[in-house]
């Protein structure tokens, strides 16, 4: 059971909130009094996106020399790509168990954080996070890090994923007598760490390694967390590993390239969604959170607290689509780096689906690693036959199917030189709703293409998530109507194949068979497989 007791929420706004189809229907006001809900207020092309959370604190003495603030300001930059809703900051100047300094509120990080605000985030740590919501509306209510007050002082929060048993926890939360604020599952897990487990004795203190393997007990997915206190970070992931978590060494300005060697003395820590950032702050990358491991971060460096066991030795699910599509190429994961691992896919993509051709190219930005993979293997020549517009952006306001199909070919442009005359084989890392491909390919047989042949660098999507990625309904989903051939026919493309299930897992998990490491995927909207079962309370 989660125990719980009084303990004070800041957030006292009520928001709009509809329940549909088992689903959160968030709902966002707009200037006009008008209500458009998030998914209409988005460009629908590929899958939207889920957080980023990022922490920072400084050893040595304190206050510190380093720009705690600014650290996780240019962390949060580096997520950016993960989540454009909200963001937000919260630091630690690590004396007063009281107060934090925070600002939060929505939309980008680079309008959000400036100079006055960063001057009020004084601290020698902090956390931050960038939002796509996935429960609670896309409203300032639900920014994160969440910061409630606690019999042992403040505790700040910030969380990717979703809660698979939301509803269940929520109701055992507040049948306690708790008030929850919003919908937020994160604010759900913050006020769940608000109490001591029955059992545990916090005479000499609080006991926050058992109070957060409590919740782990009753929340097998999905979440990474970071929860700050007065002068501690504690870094969490879900005893599958669903979603990433990695820490990173803050190392001496001077200490060049060999800054990531284990003599190089640590200025500080940083934990990260994602290990894309670490260079740009002068930091090194260390090693991930383990799935289930809790990870105790202080001015003294890091240490594991606890390591909570998966339920029946189940296998762990890390997110495959992290690979293919959401993380920066940059990142590093399981020990290789995602541009490594999207070149292999376009390798195995060949080998399953080879096609006669005179160029490789790709649709930026996300299939161009497979695509160059697809033709080193091939011995095709690769060459670029789109320019992407960079000011059409995610959130453009698309309000028809038309005008949404039309948006979609404004954001490329055909480089016809290259494409005049030629059997193009184009490959990109996904297919969605299927937006997307077919104005391409349009705009590269008006530029002059001779044939076009689709390749898809992972197998058709045709499940929803639950563990923090927004997948559209059933009928959105392409994959659920038409076979790759009916496909080809509708988007016009000469052919189209994918990548399999297999070739897709075997190819994320070759260097761990090799090495005889153990791992495991989340393969649940390509196959219906999901991590610890579907949960009762879930049905699409
Ligand atoms: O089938 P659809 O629903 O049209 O969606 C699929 C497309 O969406 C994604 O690209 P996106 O432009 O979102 O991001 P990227 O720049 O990372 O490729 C994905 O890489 C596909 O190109
Ligand atoms: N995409 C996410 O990871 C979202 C975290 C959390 N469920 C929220 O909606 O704020
Ligand atoms: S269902 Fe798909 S998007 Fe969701 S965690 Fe699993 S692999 Fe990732
Ligand atoms: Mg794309």
């Amino acid at each position: 059971m989660l125990s719980s007791n009084n303990v004070s929420t800041p957030q006292q706004q009520q928001q709009q909130h509809v329940r549909i189809e088992g689903h959160d229907q968030q709902v966002v006001a707009t200037s006009s009094a008008a209500t458009l809900s998030i998914a209409e207020s988005k460009e629908l092309t590929g899958l939207t996106h889920e957080c980023g959370v990022f922490g920072a604190i400084a050893c040595g003495d304190w206050p510190t020399q380093i720009d705690i603030a600014h650290v996780i300001c240019l962390g949060l930059v580096a997520l950016q790509h993960r989540g454009q809703e909200s963001a937000g900051i919260a630091t630690s100047e690590g004396k007063c168990s009281k107060n934090f300094n925070v600002h939060k509120g929505m939309g980008m990080i680079s309008t959000l954080f400036n100079d006055d605000s960063m001057k009020k985030l004084r601290g020698n740590l902090g956390i931050g996070h960038t939002r796509y919501s996935t429960a609670g509306a896309s409203e300032v209510v639900n920014c994160q890090p969440f910061v409630v007050h606690t019999a042992h002082g403040a505790m700040a929060l910030a969380h990717n994923g979703e809660l698979v048993n939301n509803e269940s926890l929520r109701r055992e939360v507040l049948g306690r007598g708790v008030g929850l604020s919003t919908h937020s599952d994160s604010e759900l897990i913050a006020q769940s760490l608000c109490c001591a487990p029955e059992g545990v004795s916090e005479h000499d203190g609080p006991n926050w390694p058992a109070r957060i393997r409590h919740f782990m007990m009753f929340a097998p997915l999905s979440y990474s967390l970071v929860i700050m206190l007065k002068d501690k970070i504690y870094a969490v992931r879900d005893t599958y590993g669903n979603r990433p978590l990695c820490i990173g060494k803050i190392v001496p300005i001077n200490s060049g390239h060999a800054g990531n060697s284990t003599e190089t003395p640590a200025d500080g820590w940083v934990v990260s969604s994602e290990s894309c950032g670490f260079l740009s702050i002068g930091a090194r990358y260390e090693r991930e959170v383990e799935p289930g491991e809790i990870v105790e971060l202080t001015r003294k460096g890091y240490r594991t607290v606890d390591i909570v066991e998966r339920p029946d030795f189940k296998r762990m699910a890390f997110c495959i689509f992290e690979y293919v599509y959401f993380a920066r190429s940059d990142s590093i994961f399981e020990g290789q780096m995602v541009y490594s691992v999207r070149l292999e896919c376009g390798r195995q993509l060949w080998r399953e689906a080879p096609v006669d051709a005179d160029i490789v190219s790709s649709v930026p930005e996300s299939g161009t690693a497979a695509a160059h993979g697809y033709a080193r293997e091939s011995n095709l020549e690769f060459a670029e036959v789109l320019c992407r517009n960079r000011y059409v952006g995610r959130t453009f306001i698309q309000p028809s199917t038309r005008l949404r199909q039309l948006g979609v070919a404004k954001k490329f442009g055909a480089l016809s030189e290259n494409v005049a005359g030629k059997r193009l084989v184009l490959i990109d890392d996904s297919i969605v709703r299927g937006n997307t491909i077919g104005p391409i390919i349009k705009l590269l047989r008006d530029a002059g293409a001779l044939e076009v042949h689709i390749r898809i660098a992972s197998p058709p999507l045709q499940y929803p998530c639950y563990m923090g990625i927004n997948i559209p309904t059933r009928e959105e989903l392409i994959a659920n109507k038409l076979n790759a051939k009916q496909l080809a026919r509708h988007v016009g493309a000469d052919s189209l194949a994918y990548l399999s299930v297999a070739g897709l897992v075997q190819t994320v998990q070759r260097k761990h068979v090799a090495s005889g490491k153990p791992t495991g995927h989340c393969t649940a909207c390509l196959t219906g497989e999901y991590p610890g079962g579907l949960p009762d309370e879930l049905s699409w």
